[in-house]
């Protein structure tokens, strides 16, 4: 979906404050060029939040003029505006001038680029979420006794919120059997999540089976479920209608894919999130729960991160992550440091130190990180081996009969797993390796097959 192309916001001139130092606007400009806005300029203040403003009143009254001498349509200010500082803001720029924060650039990236009825749910969702407490004050100020009085703004938001609660429940529920249907047919599932444009749809389309990592286009004809929805059938992946896109912009995927990939001979469900960003409240965050229940039910979450990005970038961004991982993963993480292609030696080293720093801080169960292209595939083995390592895995070795029937178990083997079968004048020998669940089974259906020799040994990972 790229809805986005077309977008037209207007001009926007671009404000940001910081107590400590200079801000740096590359991130708010790109997010607002995102949003469709062509950045006519910006204004930016080190200082401590003014209390009417935010920025200073000098500065307030400067970033009117800039707007009024550039021809500005719109402001879009690099943080969160109380609604007082909102309104006053407002009333000095030129008429017909549209205010826009951090929060709110963000959600309209989401309204304009959502597609599924889940993503649409959350991002309306989020709206309202952020839109009562504002409704609620203006409303108490105009002397309304909102909550019990009926028909009123609040209470026909705070209904809408229940409703559309109620509908990602459903929603939610339904792709949590989903994915218990896909475990029980073996698969394992692996998340990819990390900062916005960090590079994790292009690794998507390096490890996932049905893509050519170098073309643009998914190489399986589209179908027309977008629900990320993987097809049982053991030859085809239903879920392309929603292609997997890759640009060097924020938030180009708005919605979770899931691809099947082979990794290691295990059958692997990856699914492409949702990229993080910094400075948002949490309850944004939180609404688009589809990417938080997708890393909460991961068996291994890759944590993506651009080792390219300057030193305090990298930083910043490898906080934001661990820190939704940390409440939501459950599953190893592996930091899978990207772009490394963009890095010499000296680079990568610097890079590694600090995402070690930052993950060595951080309350999750991390594996070594592995430095990659995805881009180039440069160390794309070494992630599927360590994926591998990760996932939960139990191994078991037995013989069976030569039949028509060990035969068709053996084809079955080799696609759940990770099968070394070995053929003997008298009998198969196998070692099979995959999810412990897979093995239970294995075991099962190998004893059916008349086998008395078998010797399973069981080594959880
Ligand atoms: N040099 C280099 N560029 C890369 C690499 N991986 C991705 N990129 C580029 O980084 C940009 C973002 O890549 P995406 O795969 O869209 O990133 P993403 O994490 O899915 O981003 P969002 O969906 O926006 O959150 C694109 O221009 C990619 O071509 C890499 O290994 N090396
Ligand atoms: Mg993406």
């Amino acid at each position: 979906m790229n809805v986005r192309d077309r977008l037209e916001s207007g001009r926007a001139v671009v404000a940001a404050r910081d107590a400590d130092e200079t801000p740096d606007t590359t991130e708010i400009r790109r997010l607002a060029e995102a949003a469709g806005y062509e950045v006519a300029g910006e204004v930016t203040q080190r200082r401590t939040e003014d209390l009417r403003y935010n920025l200073g009143g000098g500065k307030a009254r400067e970033l009117a003029d800039v707007v009024a001498e550039r021809d500005a349509d719109a402001v879009v200010f690099d943080g969160e505006l109380s609604p007082g500082q909102y309104t006053d803001l407002l009333e000095l720029f030129p008429s017909g001038t549209t205010l826009t924060d951090r929060y709110r650039l963000v959600l309209e990236i989401f309204a304009d680029g959502a597609g599924s009825t889940a993503a649409t749910t959350q991002v309306e969702l989020a709206t309202l979420r952020y839109e009562l407490p504002r409704v609620r004050r203006a409303t108490e100020r105009s002397l309304l006794n909102a909550a019990t009085e009926k028909g009123s703004p609040v209470l026909d938001m705070e209904k809408r919120i229940d409703a559309m609660e109620a509908k990602l429940d459903e929603l939610t529920d339904a792709a949590a059997d989903r994915r218990a249907r896909r475990r029980a047919e073996g698969f394992d599932l692996v998340a990819l999540a990390g900062y916005t444009n960090a590079g994790k749809s292009t690794l998507l389309r390096r490890l996932a089976d049905d893509f050519d990592a170098e073309s643009s286009a998914p190489s399986a004809p589209s179908g027309d479920d977008s629900s990320g929805e993987v097809s049982g059938d053991e030859n085809r992946t239903d879920d392309l209608a929603e292609s997997v896109t890759v640009e060097d912009r924020p938030f180009e995927t708005l919605e979770t894919t899931t691809r099947r990939a082979t990794l290691g001979g295990r059958r692997v469900l990856l699914t492409d999130t949702v990229g993080l960003v910094a400075d948002l409240p949490h309850d944004l965050v939180r609404s688009f729960s589809a990417t938080l229940d997708e890393i909460g039910a991961a068996d291994a979450v890759l944590a993506v991160v651009d080792a390219g990005a300057d030193e305090e970038r990298l930083r910043r961004r490898v906080e934001t992550t661990v820190e939704v991982l940390a409440a939501d993963a459950t599953g190893p993480v592996i930091p899978v440091m990207n772009k490394v292609d963009r890095l010499d030696a000296a680079g990568r080293e610097a890079a590694l130190e600090i995402v070690s720093d930052v993950l060595a801080e951080a309350d999750v169960e991390t594996r070594e990180p592995v430095a990659i292209s995805a881009l180039d595939g440069t160390g794309t083995d070494d992630l599927r081996e360590s994926v591998v390592g990760a996932l939960p895995g139990s191994t078991a070795t037995f013989e069976l009969p030569p039949s028509g029937e060990s035969q068709a178990f053996v084809s079955w083997l080799h696609e759940r797993g990770d099968a070394d079968v070995t053929y003997g004048p008298e009998s198969i020998e196998v070692a099979f390796a995959g999810k412990p669940s897979v093995v239970d089974e294995v075991e099962r259906r190998a004893a059916d097959l008349r086998t008395d020799d078998i010797r399973p040994d069981s080594t959880e990972e």
